[in-house]
């Protein structure tokens, strides 16, 4: 019996697509028989080159879509649809406009039917965990970007989910903010315990937070290899990016996705169509942003290095040429 919090089983994702709506219709196969487990309490990050079925894969874990075969197991159970044992964060904050930070972070125990004396103490405890203990009464439009996604963050804690599913939450985010959120998630994570999956385009960034890295291929999406990650005693040094081991591993997982980032250009040049432009995207820069769900505007201006590729949820068979980098 598998002692895994999350298993992924031999899972198969397949989509129906048109190109046109006169195009016949055919299939995308997004994962394909992808086998990963994550163990309870574990801070897990994925990272793939774009379109590699990344957030098909939170998509499933957070019973959104089912996989076409194989399945996804949380605690041994099949995951049948979403459910308040698992919390989801996504890079665009999506808190309700007309409420507050704290009537942001009440929603989800609302819902869970929790009493207003015990919500009022729980929205304020996770406020706090989050630093905006000041901002209960802001509206989401009198936040920052990145005050805004610790609401999100807040908000996913608050239900007490057991399984926190983070895509690219801090993709949108300046350089500065996203550091220090990152810094913030280690620390929840330490203090709640939560089995933490997060998905990035950003290598610095999944070196930094997974405490295993698994590392996919290009699309169909399977895993490539999981990567343990030790930094010895984080605490220890200033900068642990600036360690000799986070450049060991940095580099590491940079080389397991060089070869699958051109296999994803060269795949994606094949289907793209003759009359439209290229597009490019530099280090998660994007000149032609591909949707809320693909990497992020870059506002790093490049420092971290980012997995580029391309694909567009809304136009799958239609996948545009990028040029990326690695590093
Ligand atoms: N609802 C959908 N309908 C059709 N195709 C889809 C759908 N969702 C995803 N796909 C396709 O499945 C593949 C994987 O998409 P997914 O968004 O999971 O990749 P990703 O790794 O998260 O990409 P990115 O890093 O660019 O966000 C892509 O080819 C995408 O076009």
């Amino acid at each position: 019996m598998s002692t895994d919090k999350v298993l992924f089983d031999r899972v198969t994702k397949t989509f129906d697509v048109r190109a046109g709506r006169r195009a016949p219709t055919g299939a995308v196969t997004a994962l394909d028989q992808l086998t990963l487990g994550v163990r309870p309490g574990e801070f897990l990050v994925v990272v793939g080159p774009s379109g590699c079925g990344k957030s098909t894969l939170l998509d499933l874990l957070g019973g959104l879509s089912r996989p076409t075969s194989g399945q996804v197991l949380v605690d041994g159970r099949p995951v049948t649809g979403p459910g308040l044992d698992r919390g989801i964060v996504f890079q665009q904050y999506a808190l309700l406009p007309w409420r507050t930070a704290a009537g942001n972070v009440a929603f989800g125990l609302e819902a869970k039917g929790v009493p207003r004396a015990e919500r009022d103490d729980l929205v304020a405890h996770h406020l706090e965990l989050v630093g905006l203990s000041g901002f209960a009464a802001h509206y989401p439009h009198e936040l920052s970007g990145g005050m805004k996604q610790r609401v999100a963050i807040a908000r996913s804690l608050a239900y007490d989910p057991d399984i926190l599913l983070m895509d690219e939450p801090f993709a949108a985010l300046d350089a500065q903010t996203r550091d220090s959120l990152q810094d913030e998630l280690v620390r929840i994570w330490q203090a709640t315990g939560k089995t933490i999956v997060f998905i990035t385009h950003g290598i610095d960034e999944a070196v930094h937070l997974g405490r295993r890295v698994a590392v996919m291929t290009s699309r169909p999406g399977r895993i490539k290899q999981v990567i343990e990650i030790e930094l010895g005693d984080r605490g220890a040094v200033d900068d642990v990016r600036s360690s000799d081991a986070f450049r060991h591993h940095r580099h590491e997982i940079w080389t397991l996705l060089r070869d699958e980032v051109r296999a994803a250009q060269s795949t994606e040049r094949r289907a793209d169509r003759p009359d439209r432009p290229a597009r490019r995207r530099w280090l998660g820069r994007s000149a032609a942003p591909t949707g809320a769900r693909t990497a992020g505007t870059g506002a790093d201006g490049g420092r971290t290095p980012e997995v580029a590729g391309g694909a567009d949820r809304a136009a799958p068979a239609a996948v545009h040429t990028e040029e990326a980098r690695v590093g």
